[in-house]
């Protein structure tokens, strides 16, 4: 009872919000998507048909109970091979893939790349650190960041 409510509040949901997200991930031509939160997979499986048959999605939320409402919606639509599902609280995960990401990305950047990395990775962790100024960072392309002064 309580997961049918759950769900009707959910496909409440404007349709043009679901529309912007596919487009904005085909866009992106994304491959790997991190969803943290997912509750009966929603978004979940919106994002799951944009991205391309090899695409990955670790989707992660500490109610399993809740996914698998929704995973048959997922399996039926043949998008299943896509999601890793981790059944926990994000914070540690991210803490963990935080860590391991940080040392292996680094030695793998070849040198070329370095000489305009690093500080392109101070001026974004500055930017960050400024609490009057407001940043969002885009995957595409090398990347992108919008920042805006908000003080
Ligand atoms: C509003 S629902 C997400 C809906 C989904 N993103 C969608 O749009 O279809 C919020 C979900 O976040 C999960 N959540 C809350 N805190 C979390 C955390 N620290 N780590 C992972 N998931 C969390 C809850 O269990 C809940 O399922």
């Amino acid at each position: 009872m309580q997961h049918s409510r759950n769900m009707a509040t959910e496909l409440s949901v404007p349709p043009d919000e679901r529309l912007f997200l596919s487009m904005l991930l085909k866009l992106m031509n994304a491959k790997k998507i991190l969803e943290i939160g997912v509750f009966t997979g929603y978004s979940l499986l919106t994002t799951a048909l944009a991205l391309p048959h090899d695409g990955q999605i670790v989707a992660i939320d500490p109610n399993r109970e809740a996914f698998e409402v929704g995973l048959p919606f997922i399996q039926k639509v043949g998008v299943e091979h896509k999601i890793i599902f981790i059944d926990s609280d994000a914070i540690s995960v991210l803490n963990e893939m935080l860590s391991n990401v940080i040392v292996s990305n680094e030695e793998e950047v070849p040198e070329f790349l370095c000489i305009g990395r690093k500080p392109i990775i101070e001026l974004n962790k500055y930017l960050a650190s400024d609490p009057r100024i407001e940043i969002a960072q885009i995957s595409i392309s090398d990347g992108v960041t919008l920042c805006r002064r908000i003080l």
